[in-house]
């Protein structure tokens, strides 16, 4: 288990005992290199959980309602909340100091949101002494786990036996029938004992949760199958979408090929993301980035046992709405290169109906609706397609490529206004580019696709953690100064190094198995090519 979830007061309750667990568990996440996420605030046992993980050099998502978040007065969020006593300040929101930096705080627009994010986010849940709200959190995943929405254990610290009367509770719920013994075993309790023997409280109950969760695991799926429905029998929708909900794009060993005598454009790729993501997808020309965002998009056709969903709907047989593919070609229609008004294109794609979005995007990216799309350049055409595309609110967002000619100015103003849209909305995108310039702190995660595969089953998170989990599949680090496609420990982090040692390893691996199989395909070729005119006047060229 690499995340724990952890659920507290944000009061630091009466006697000390229960801010010494919370520095307990924050710091022994930190020394067994587990990732905390946490509701972000920073007062109380919230608050003592995270500083104990950053200070012992552990990492942190702290996710946080939008609402509950107080100005801060510097750094890159200034202003960014609407202020309360309750929710993360500057310490949180500041990425300019040491501990921060291990800090990523996400803001969400509501309580549900934040729960399915830290959901999603964790392996298992720590359920610290807190008040109705660390309550209502612990059981709603109980209840996710017995229902089948999740596979996941949740673990009461019995600091100074505070949960006695809550599983008293839980004890009385089995013995009147109500909760039975299978989701009576969902939950355990580490006690004061478990702690001392552990070493900490922290301790006990990773330990008891690693035990917990592959019985749960083990103990099959829950009493629904809410993905799919069974015998035929629908879902109500809206629970659909919740455990839909968990897995914003699921892509699962998917293999593609245009045609039958081509070789596959795509083989055993992999890209699972939560709400919230942006995904950059970086890999080498041809390395098949735009045939999987079109998959995506439901432009191009798989075989039938192909995996490819979004918000838990298949994309093909059972199109979900919201998702918004823009690509380069779009620029090349002739209609979109004709005499017409740019004010007739935003009204044919309903800029009536989403005034409030048309306006700030014509604003962001500086579009002068009097245009003709004949008369302008590139660039602008650009910034036409993209006020169109995003005027409507998408929940998943595919982009190949369509940011290259923005001029650098409305291309960072344009980042901006993405990144709000995951942040506020928990919208998705997966941004294939190969223009990384301004780009570091934009994604949350990257993907390297090389020769048609993915190399990793899931996305790397980015910046890459500070405790290495996760990152077996970044460029690795030189240690010797000498290896060309390796890192220096100053490039570890940053992105164009990155992508750029992940491409010379490519372009060496693709060479060095079309040489293995006798069949170099690519550059000069020396000796071997002759140009039609080479050949035509080595030929009749007298002079040789
Ligand atoms: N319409 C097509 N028919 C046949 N093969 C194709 C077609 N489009 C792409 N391919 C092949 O599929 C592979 C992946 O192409 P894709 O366009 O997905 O790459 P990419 O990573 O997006 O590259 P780039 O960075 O150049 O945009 C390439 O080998 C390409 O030759």
């Amino acid at each position: 288990m690499q995340s724990f979830a952890v659920f507290c007061g944000s009061a630091p309750g009466s006697a000390p005992e229960y801010l010494a667990a919370a520095r307990d568990v924050g710091t022994a996440l930190a020394q067994q290199q587990r990732r905390l996420v946490y509701g972000g605030g920073e007062r109380g046992l919230m608050g003592a959980v995270c500083s104990a993980t950053l200070s012992s050099g552990g990492a942190a998502l702290g996710v946080l309602p939008r609402i509950m978040v107080k100005a801060p007065t510097r750094g890159p969020n200034a202003a960014a909340g609407t202020g309360s006593a309750e929710g993360a300040g500057p310490m949180q929101l500041d990425n300019g100091t040491e501990g921060t930096q291990r800090l990523t705080t996400v803001l969400v627009p509501d309580m549900h949101a934040r729960k399915l994010r830290m959901a999603n986010e964790s392996d298992a849940f720590l359920v610290l002494p807190g008040g109705y709200g660390s309550f209502e959190e612990a059981f709603e995943m109980i209840t996710w786990t017995q229902l089948g929405i999740q596979r996941k254990p949740v673990v009461f610290l019995n600091v100074n036996n505070f949960y006695d009367p809550l599983l008293a509770l839980v004890e009385r719920g089995v013995s009147e029938g109500f909760i039975t013994s299978a989701g009576r075993a969902l939950i355990t309790l580490v006690s004061e004992a478990d702690a001392s023997s552990a070493g900490s409280w922290g301790a006990a109950a990773i330990l008891a949760a690693e035990k917990l969760g592959p019985e749960i695991q083990a103990a099959g799926s829950g009493y629904w199958n809410w993905s799919a429905s069974q015998n035929g029998a629908k879902q109500p929708a809206d629970v659909t979408q919740l455990a839909s909900a968990e897995r914003a794009v699921d892509v699962k060993d998917l293999t593609f090929a245009f045609t039958q005598e081509r070789e596959p454009a795509l083989v055993d790729c992999n890209l699972s993301l939560s709400r919230g993501s942006r995904c950059l997808l970086i890999g080498a020309n041809g390395a098949g980035k735009s045939t999987l965002l079109r998959l995506l998009a439901g432009k191009r056709l798989p075989g039938r046992d192909a995996h490819v969903r979004v918000y838990g709907k298949d994309v093909f047989h059972d199109a979900p709405r919201g998702i918004v593919y823009l690509g380069t070609e779009w620029a090349m229609n002739p209609v979109v290169r004709g005499d017409i008004r740019v004010s007739h294109f935003l009204d044919s794609v309903g800029g009536f109906r989403h005034k409030a979005r048309r306006d700030r995007l014509l604003d962001i990216l500086d579009v002068d609706i009097s245009w003709r799309m004949h008369q302008i350049s590139d660039g602008e055409r650009r910034r036409v397609q993209l006020t169109m595309g995003l005027m409507e609110e998408w929940d998943v967002l595919l982009l190949d490529e369509v940011t290259v000619d923005l001029d650098v100015q409305v291309r960072a103003d344009l980042l901006k206004f993405l990144r709000s849209e995951t942040e506020e909305r928990g919208a998705t995108i997966i941004y294939a580019t190969h223009i990384f310039d301004g780009l570091s702190s934009f994604p949350t995660h990257i993907l390297h696709m090389q020769m048609g595969r993915t190399t990793s089953s899931m996305p790397i998170t980015w910046p890459p953690r500070a405790d290495g989990v996760c990152q077996d599949a970044l460029p690795v680090l030189d240690e010797s100064g000498s290896d060309a496609d390796a890192l220096s420990e100053g490039e570890r982090g940053t992105l164009l190094p990155t992508a750029l040692a992940w491409l010379r390893a490519d372009r060496e691996l693709r060479i060095k198995t079309e040489r293995e199989s006798g069949n170099v395909k690519r550059g000069a070729k020396a000796g071997q090519v002759d140009t039609d005119s080479e050949t035509f006047y080595k030929k009749y060229d007298y002079n040789n």
